[in-house]
């Protein structure tokens, strides 16, 4: 499904993911969520921060991390913290990071432990996709079909530093799968996904449904 924006972007896109959390949270009691970092979820997750729901039964996942200090500005904890986790009081031990003040290997072994004994599935994926097509931090396919659920890069993206990612396993477990895009280059990407063009974005699909949310 893709809805294409002219304006009221953040409003729709943060009603959309009200309404699907609330509707998840109406059949289970805790619901697993992932979370893209970079920019343009940003002021959705500021305007999320303000909904009325039920935050203790809600887990968050980064679904990738610079590995970079956790209180750098090129963190996508450290962002994402600053904008919904602290603003609306999301109870610590809901929130699943990447703790890069360990060695990268056993920071990624260190994720995937809190995953797999938080849960075997997610319910909703909130992703990026980069100008690139890639998701998460997974720039190339090789990446993305690692072995786990948890792996890292070398030098990559913007900011080009090493990163650590989810991999196409564990998003792929994800129930809903919302990709929050803007852009002219991003919309281009987004047609050659629908031409099945192997970009990374184009192996991440939701087990129940994928929706594009697309705005100028
Ligand atoms: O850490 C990151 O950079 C991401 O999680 C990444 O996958 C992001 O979603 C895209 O790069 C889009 O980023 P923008 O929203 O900043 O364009």
């Amino acid at each position: 499904m893709i809805y294409l924006l002219e304006d009221g972007y953040v409003d729709f896109v943060v009603e959309k993911i009200r309404t699907k959390m609330e509707k998840l949270l109406e059949e289970k009691d805790k619901i697993f969520v992932i979370l893209a970092g970079g920019k343009t979820p940003l002021p959705v997750y500021e305007k999320l921060a303000e909904q009325k729901l039920p935050w203790d039964r809600i887990h968050f996942f980064l679904s990738d991390e610079r590995y970079v200090p956790l209180d750098s500005d090129q963190s996508n904890f450290r962002n994402i913290n600053e904008v919904l986790f602290s603003r609306a009081k999301i109870p610590s031990s809901n929130v699943h990071y990447v703790d890069t003040s360990l060695p990268v290997e056993k920071a990624c072994e260190k994720y995937e432990r809190g995953i797999r004994s938080a849960t075997d599935q997610f319910d909703l994926a909130i992703l990026g996709m980069g100008p690139d097509g890639h998701v998460a931090s997974i720039f190339d396919l090789e990446t993305g079909n690692k072995d786990g659920l948890v792996t890292f890069t070398d030098p990559s993206g913007d900011p080009k530093v090493p990163r650590v990612t989810l991999t196409f396993r564990a998003l792929n477990t994800s129930r809903y799968v919302f990709f929050l895009i803007r852009g002219k280059e991003k919309i281009n990407r987004l047609a050659e996904i629908l031409k099945e063009e192997p970009l990374p974005a184009y192996f991440v699909r939701g087990k129940e449904k994928t929706v594009w949310l697309v705005g100028k």
